[in-house]
């Protein structure tokens, strides 16, 4: 069983991952990591932190040479900033004097529509939005791609192989009879500012986010999650909470600020007609059975089909508005505008390599459940005597 758990504060010293249920011989380094932070760091529209704050990645434990040992693995994200913080982030008391003399320490009682501030305050019994932003924010995202990057390579081992791109920013979207980017893309994907396959289209959403940050306004939009190479009969259809839809709409929708998730053709499905909203089954020319269409998105009864997996989410604009909404400031009672000293305009592309982590993360323990193992070799051979068991093509199931 593949578990794991995330901890630490979006102004704390670190934020800490770890996960457990990793098979031993999984290729794990700080650098893989880094590069997937850095990753989540690029996308036209974040704020000033993203320039300046610098994700420090330790792998703590359960990793020897560059392979899993078969324990837990901890992987710390250390925050640069950590020093400008250090009094009003302390987890041991501080003087109260120390503590007036810092600026930053303002009490947020003006909470932002939108975000968890609110809420979080009446839920927690604090009389200020600080302790509440603090673990509600994005932040934490660092450590769910740090770990996502461990499932990523549980993945890879068997030849699985996910990306992520925006589709759509505000009213911009990629024409929808655009074509599935293929795995081989992923290098065009990072050099485009918006992470999006289209050049026109990103151009536009360029623009729209310039528009938005020049107007004090903020953007969400819809990232789409492909992962190739899956075996069918991931998840299954026996019980709701084991569907693979299920769990990776859960996932998703665990993001902060993500309030839709589709898989396939999803809502346009909706709208079809039967005999045009499924995956015809046929031989190919070389006698395999195989589908005429993906708009299932690869699940089909909440199992993986074998074909492309594909989801998107759909994130709500930024709750950060420059130009401030109207809350009620809790310390007097009296109307007023939001917090506001930073944000990003627009996170979406960092919301797609946040997306492509929980959607490894959902992918390996699925399969970790189906084929087990102790160790990789152990896995992929569980994974290649069910792949020769089952009936893939004609020959198979006899009528060759
Ligand atoms: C990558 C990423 C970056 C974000 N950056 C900001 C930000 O700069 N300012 C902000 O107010 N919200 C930001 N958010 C969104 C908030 O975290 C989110 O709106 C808040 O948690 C409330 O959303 P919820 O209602 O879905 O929980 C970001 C979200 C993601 C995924
Ligand atoms: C720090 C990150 O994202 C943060 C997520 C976030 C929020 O409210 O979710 C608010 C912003 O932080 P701050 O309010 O300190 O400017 C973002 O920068 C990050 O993604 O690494």
């Amino acid at each position: 069983m593949l578990r794991w758990l995330t901890a630490g504060e979006s102004h704390g010293p670190a934020l800490v991952g770890i996960i457990e249920g990793v098979p031993a011989g999984v290729e794990l380094t700080s650098a893989l990591v880094q590069e997937a932070l850095s990753r989540r760091r690029l996308g036209y529209g974040r704020g000033a932190r993203m320039k300046f704050e610098q994700d420090v990645v330790t792998i703590l434990g359960g990793v020897r040479h560059g392979l899993t040992q078969g324990g837990p693995i901890a992987i710390q994200v250390a925050n640069s900033e950590w020093p400008k913080w250090e009094q009003i982030m302390s987890a041991d008391p501080v003087a109260a004097e120390v503590l007036a003399s810092q600026a930053r320490n303002a009490p947020l009682t003006r909470p932002r529509p939108g975000h968890a501030d609110f809420t979080g305050m009446q839920k927690y019994g604090f009389d200020e939005a600080r302790p509440v932003l603090e673990r509600a924010s994005a932040r934490e995202t660092a450590t769910r791609v740090a770990l996502g990057v461990v499932a990523a390579q549980i993945l890879a081992a068997v030849g699985v192989e996910l990306l992520s791109h925006t589709v759509q920013i505000a009213g911009v979207a990629c024409p929808v009879d655009a074509a599935i980017p293929v795995f081989s893309d992923v290098a065009a994907l990072d050099a485009d500012p918006l992470r999006c396959f289209d050049p026109t289209t990103s151009a536009a959403m360029v623009a729209e986010v310039d528009a938005a940050h020049k107007e004090g306004e903020t953007l969400g939009g819809v990232v789409e999650v492909l992962a190739y190479g899956l075996p069918p009969g991931l998840g299954s259809y026996v019980h709701w909470d084991r569907r693979l839809d299920s769990r990776l709409a859960g996932a998703l929708m665990g993001i902060q600020a993500i309030k839709a998730v589709e898989i396939g053709d999803g809502f346009a499905t909706a709208a079809r007609r039967g005999s045009v909203a499924h995956d015809e089954i046929v031989r190919d020319d070389r006698g395999r059975i195989t589908r005429t269409s993906n708009r299932a998105g690869g699940i089909e009864g909440g199992m993986s089909i074998g074909d492309v997996v594909r989801v998107r989410a759909a994130m709500k604009p930024i709750a950060t508005v420059p130009r401030a909404l109207a809350t009620i400031d809790i310390a007097t009672g009296e109307p007023a505008k939001a917090h506001h000293q930073r944000s990003d305009v627009c996170a979406v592309p960092a919301a797609g390599v946040v997306a492509e982590a929980m959607t490894a993360l959902v992918l390996a323990e699925a399969l970790m459940e189906k084929f087990g193992g102790d160790s990789m070799t152990e896995t992929k051979r569980n994974m290649d005597s069910y792949l020769a068991a089952i009936p893939t093509n004609l020959d198979t199931l006899g009528h060759g």
